[in-house]
């Protein structure tokens, strides 16, 4: 299979609406890809704290549509990474949104851990509850966005739940970038999975994003990674790696599944 991470540029001096159309034509390109990718929050800024409120979207918004269509031109799979969801009736939320190639979202995943501690998204941003994965005729996308890659729990969860293919949107800055590309290694090892991690580039509201979108195969193997500006990063792998990785080196046959209380002593 074929994808295609975009690594979008965010700078402060965009208009959010010519981000969208730039976004939009840069996936309408990728046709011939089976998977395309965005990072998280690019609409507005992973770290533009200040623009969420106002620019929150709904689920059938205007990065939704033009989403939608880009994803029925060019007839790919997306990920079109994430958005500030304005829920009618709750809180803001992260929400990563998934298009068929006929451009029907099928799949929404609103980022489980916030990132902030106490602030910015930990503060303002509801948090997500649920585990979602969505089948795709070239294996399961198992979602998680940014800061997720932090919690192993969770992408055990997403392996437990079929996840073949780890997507990760971020905004991830430029001073935490070998943390990035250690993490993403990480899980793809432990899952003995594929990883594409699809980054932000260029700076925005202070903070200069690291770029260096990757992915990973499920020996732990960077087969792509791209540089710290705006690039699409395209690369092919064959999805049943991750049955034959699991087959010839069965490590998660070996898992305790009731760890043993400590021993008092
Ligand atoms: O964990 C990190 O170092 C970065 C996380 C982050 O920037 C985010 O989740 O938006």
């Amino acid at each position: 299979m074929r994808a295609s991470l975009i690594q979008l540029a965010v700078s402060d001096a965009e208009p959010p609406a010519e981000r969208r159309a730039r976004a939009a034509s840069l996936v309408r390109a990728q046709q011939g890809a089976d998977l395309v990718v965005l990072p998280e929050l690019w609409p507005l800024g992973g770290f533009a704290h200040d623009l969420w409120s106002e620019g929150a979207e709904t689920l059938d918004g205007p990065t939704s549509d033009a989403m939608a269509a880009a994803a029925r031109a060019a007839g790919v799979w997306l990920h079109a990474g994430s958005i500030v969801e304005r829920d009618p009736d709750g809180p803001i939320y992260n929400t990563s949104m998934v298009f068929a190639p006929d451009g029907e979202l099928v799949h929404t995943y609103r980022k489980i851990h916030r990132f902030g501690f106490d602030s910015g998204e930990a503060v303002v941003m509801g948090a997500g509850q649920e585990i979602v994965t969505a089948p795709t005729e070239f294996g399961t996308l198992g979602l998680a966005t940014c800061y997720d890659l932090r919690f192993p729990e969770l992408f055990r969860a997403l392996l437990d739940a079929g996840a073949q293919l780890l997507v990760v949107p971020a905004a991830w800055p430029a001073k935490r970038r070998e943390h990035w590309t250690l993490l993403a290694r990480a899980r793809a090892l432990e899952e003995q999975a594929f990883v594409l991690a699809c980054n932000t580039a260029g700076t925005h509201a202070g903070v200069e994003q690291a770029g260096h979108s990757v992915v990973v195969d499920p020996w732990g193997r960077v087969l792509a990674e791209a540089g710290p500006e705006e690039e699409v990063l395209t690369v092919e792998f064959d999805p049943a790696e991750v049955g034959r990785a699991r087959e010839d080196f069965p490590v998660l046959r070996d898992r305790l599944l009731g760890i043993p209380a400590p021993v008092q002593r």
